[in-house]
This record gives structure tokens, sequence and C-alpha cells, in this order.
């Protein structure tokens, strides 16, 4: 992850939080005291968090299914790492498992949605409801995860009113309010770049503290809100420079038996 700052307006500045997991970012945790008082504990590196995140999707469904406690290298293999990484990133927790036990699945996923700020619900709101925006609105993977859409935004005359996901579109000058009156925290741009910007301004307007950006462009924002910009193109292009390192055969993958490897 990269995180890249420039002055607007003097004392705000710009930046953009690129989707790659350079091992140099870290973000603090933060963990509550018996007071009840919220303190900061130990920063987590970026790559760690997005582990995190997937840990807890493994763990969600392992207890859907009755398990109740989990071996680190079980929890592991289905999240796709080896045992070691998990150990540590689990560390940054406090969580250390139980020798011969392993972690208890509904503790641990406790952990992870407080680190992860997940055990209040972010609503959504999408803006640009052409192809990406339409399958955004419509994937009913978000609100089981604590993001649900409430509010979707275009400039089409066509789309005005029209529900999608079952939510209307709204305009794009409705964003300051109905962004406020709805509680909106997460702005997700699928707009063409050119109106990015303009948008994002729209959604800082309505108290909108997190974006994420789809389309290809640096947004620039007030110091206190988040942006993380999601490039495919960039995830292919790593994707083929591990397909030309592996023909190298310089590769440092792990072989786990049966010649298949976790990364
Ligand atoms: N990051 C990625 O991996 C990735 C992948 C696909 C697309 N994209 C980007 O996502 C964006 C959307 O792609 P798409 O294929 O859905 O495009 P699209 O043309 O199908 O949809 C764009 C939508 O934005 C709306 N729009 C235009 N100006 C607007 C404005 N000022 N305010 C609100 N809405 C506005 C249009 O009416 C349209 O409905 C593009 O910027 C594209 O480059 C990124």
């Amino acid at each position: 992850m990269v995180a890249r700052r420039g002055r607007r307006n003097g004392s705000a500045v710009a930046r953009e939080l690129n989707a790659d997991n350079a091992p140099t970012a870290e973000i603090p945790a933060v963990e509550v005291a018996d007071n009840g008082e919220q303190v900061r504990a130990k920063a987590i590196p970026e790559a760690a968090v997005a582990r995190l995140a997937v840990y807890l999707r493994v763990l969600s469904a392992m207890a859907e299914q009755g398990a109740t406690t989990v071996a680190s290298e079980e929890l592991a293999g289905a999240a796709g790492v080896n045992s070691a990484k998990l150990r540590k990133d689990l560390s940054y927790l406090g969580s250390y498992g139980t020798r011969g036990v392993g972690y208890e699945v509904s503790v641990l996923v406790g952990q992870i949605e407080r680190t992860l700020g997940l055990t209040r619900q972010h609503k959504v709101a999408v803006v640009g409801i052409g192809n990406l925006g339409h399958a955004l609105a419509n994937y009913g993977g978000f609100p089981g995860r604590g993001f649900p859409v409430e509010a979707l935004f275009d400039v089409d005359p066509d789309l005005m009113g029209v529900p999608v996901g079952g939510i209307p579109v709204s305009h794009l000058d409705d964003i300051p309010a109905v962004c406020a009156e709805r509680g909106i925290s997460i702005g997700v741009i699928a707009t063409p770049p050119t109106a990015a910007q303009s948008v994002c301004d729209r959604l800082v307007a309505g108290g909108v503290q997190c974006i994420l950006n789809f389309a290809p462009v640096v947004l620039q924002v007030p110091e206190q809100v988040e942006v993380r910009k999601v490039d495919l193109a960039v995830e292919l292009q790593i994707l083929s420079f591990h397909v030309a390192r592996r023909a190298d055969n310089t590769n440092g993958s792990h072989a786990v038996g049966n010649g298949m490897v976790v990364r």
C-alpha cells in the first residue's frame, strides 16, 4: 500500500491509498480497555489487516457450520496462508490460541471484528450506476458483512428513481443531503474518471469518511477521509509479474505436499 499526500486549499491533503500491500504501511489497532475506554494498541501492518478480513470470512463460515474451535493449521489452510504467518497475524490481536486445542472460533471472530471496526454497520453509497455500479448495487454479499448499500447516485435521467438492488437511484446533486440524512459512511465511486473528483467532494460534504475509488484517478481529500483505490488492471499486472517470475524459476513459494502451495 502506498500513501500519497499532496496539498489542497492550504491545510487539506491529498491522500490516495492504493490497494496493494506494501509491508511498511501500518494501521494502529484500537483496543477497549477494562474501563471501556478505547486505547491504541500495537500497529498492524496493512497486509496483515487484509489477511484478518480473510480469516474473518473463513471463521464466519466455520461458525455457521457449527465449529467452536479451529486449529491454526486448519484456519491457515482455509485462508490460503501458511500457519506461521497466521499465528503472527493473530498475535497482533493478542490472540495466541491454546496448544492442542487451537483458537475458539467465536472469540477470534469477536477480536477480528473489533480490530477491523466491524462491531457496527457501515452504510454504503454507490455513485455511477453503470456496468460496475449495477454489479455492486446488486451484489447481495455486502449487507451480511456489515456493509448495507443504502444509496445510489447517477446523472443519467433514465436512471432517476429506478430501483437497482432494491434502492432507487438519486441524482448526483442530492449526494450531500442524502448521505448526511442516511448516515452513509462509505462512498464507492464507479463513475468515469473525469467525474470522480466532484463526486468525491460531494460525498465528503455529506459526511462520508471513507471512499472506495474504482475510477482511474487520484483523489484529493481532507486529511480525515480515508481513500482506497481499486484497480483490477494493477492486480492483473501483479499476476503477470508472478507468472514471469515463475518462468524464471525464481519464486519463493513453499511446497506443502501434493504439489500445492499456500500464499
Ligand atoms: N478499478 C477497476 O478495476 C475497474 C474496473 C472496471 C471499471 N472501472 C472504472 O469504473 C468506472 C465505471 O466503469 P463502468 O464500466 O461501470 O462505466 P459505465 O460507463 O458503464 O458507468 C458509468 C456511470 O457513471 C455515470 N456518471 C457519469 N458521470 C457521472 C457523475 N458526474 N455523477 C454520477 N454518475 C455519473 C454514468 O451515467 C454511468 O451510469 C470507470 O471509471 C472505469 O474506468 C474500474
